[in-house]
């Protein structure tokens, strides 16, 4: 679908971008991760063409392809209506008539707001103005659709639905280049993923290897009694909410271990989990946990 070619960009001499290459398959949701400042926004502005001042190449695999951006800030007009809002860009996207109607109004059911089409943007919760502000960039029914942090400040519901959303638009053929803080949110619907960090990539893939790759699993027990003497030879362990944490690249037989130690005990386990590793841990691996403000 795209691919990106060592792009450079600077702002005043300060480098946001260095040697950036990607490549981003078709029909998958694209994760780009990174702490501020690490420069994903610049580089979802230069595939969108906001941005043209840069080095490097972006080349797409089908030089008429639609892009739909939705860009990091609600780009509505609030005193008008949310039709109001989808006309304006259907327009600027270069449908007109019927079409423009008919159109506007699927979008309104897509984006969950059929109900709220002639009501000014004004009197909208933040998940709603969200929601519109996607729609505005699927009008043209673009084959790429590139977001930039879309589930700032709304609800879980609202998160859900732009989920959802974006699920319904991959099963339609469709690629999602999806830019976000929310290491979950990554987690939850890309497929594949990009950490950056001071305008670089450190690394992707996808989002499955990257977990087996970084992040150690850890097996977490809650019980009446200490730990078998010779448990640390398995992994690091930790004290947890009056439990144990055991970092382990072999769970299973820690978890025997705690079964078999808790009989030959006669006590109660209270609690024995495995915690599954999470793209936070890869995040912090890749990035570190320095404060970048
Ligand atoms: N218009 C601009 N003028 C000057 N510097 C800029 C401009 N836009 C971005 N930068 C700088 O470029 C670097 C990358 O910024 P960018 O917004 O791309 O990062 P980001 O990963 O999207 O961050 P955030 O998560 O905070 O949105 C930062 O150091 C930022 O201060």
């Amino acid at each position: 679908m795209l691919t990106i070619n060592n792009i450079n960009k600077s702002y005043a001499g300060n480098h946001a971008l260095s040697n950036v290459s990607l490549h981003i398959p078709e029909g998958i949701c694209y994760g780009l991760v990174g702490p501020n400042g690490a420069g994903k926004s610049t580089l979802i502005k230069i595939i969108a063409s906001v941005i043209h001042n840069f080095d490097g190449h972006v080349q797409f695999s089908n030089n008429k392809l639609q892009i739909g951006y939705v860009p990091q800030e609600i780009s509505l007009e609030e005193t008008v209506t949310a039709y109001d809002n989808l006309y304006f860009f259907g327009k600027l996207y270069g449908l007109y008539g019927k079409v423009l109607n008919r159109r506007a109004n699927q979008v309104l059911s897509e984006i969950g707001l059929e109900n709220r089409g002639k009501d000014k943007v004004l009197t909208f919760s933040g998940g709603m103005k969200r929601r519109l502000n996607i729609g505005c960039a699927l009008m043209h029914k673009p084959r790429l659709i590139i977001t930039d942090e879309p589930t700032v400040g709304i609800d879980p519901q609202s998160r859900q639905y732009i989920f959802q959303m974006i699920e319904q638009l991959k099963a339609n053929g469709c690629t999602i280049i999806y830019a976000s803080h929310y290491m979950e949110e990554i987690e939850q619907i890309c497929d594949e993923a990009a950490f950056m960090d001071h305008g670089q990539i450190v690394e992707n893939g996808p989002v499955e290897s990257l977990l087996q790759k970084y992040a150690i699993p850890a097996v977490y027990v809650k019980g009446q009694h200490g730990l078998p003497d010779d448990i640390d030879q398995y992994g690091s362990v930790t004290s947890k909410d009056n439990g144990y944490l055991i970092t382990t690249s072999n769970p299973l037989k820690v978890m025997e271990k705690l079964i078999d130690f808790s009989r030959m005990k006669d006590c109660r386990l209270e609690r024995l989990e495995l915690s599954k590793p999470s793209l936070e841990e890869v995040f912090f691996a890749l990035t570190g946990t320095q404060l970048r403000d």
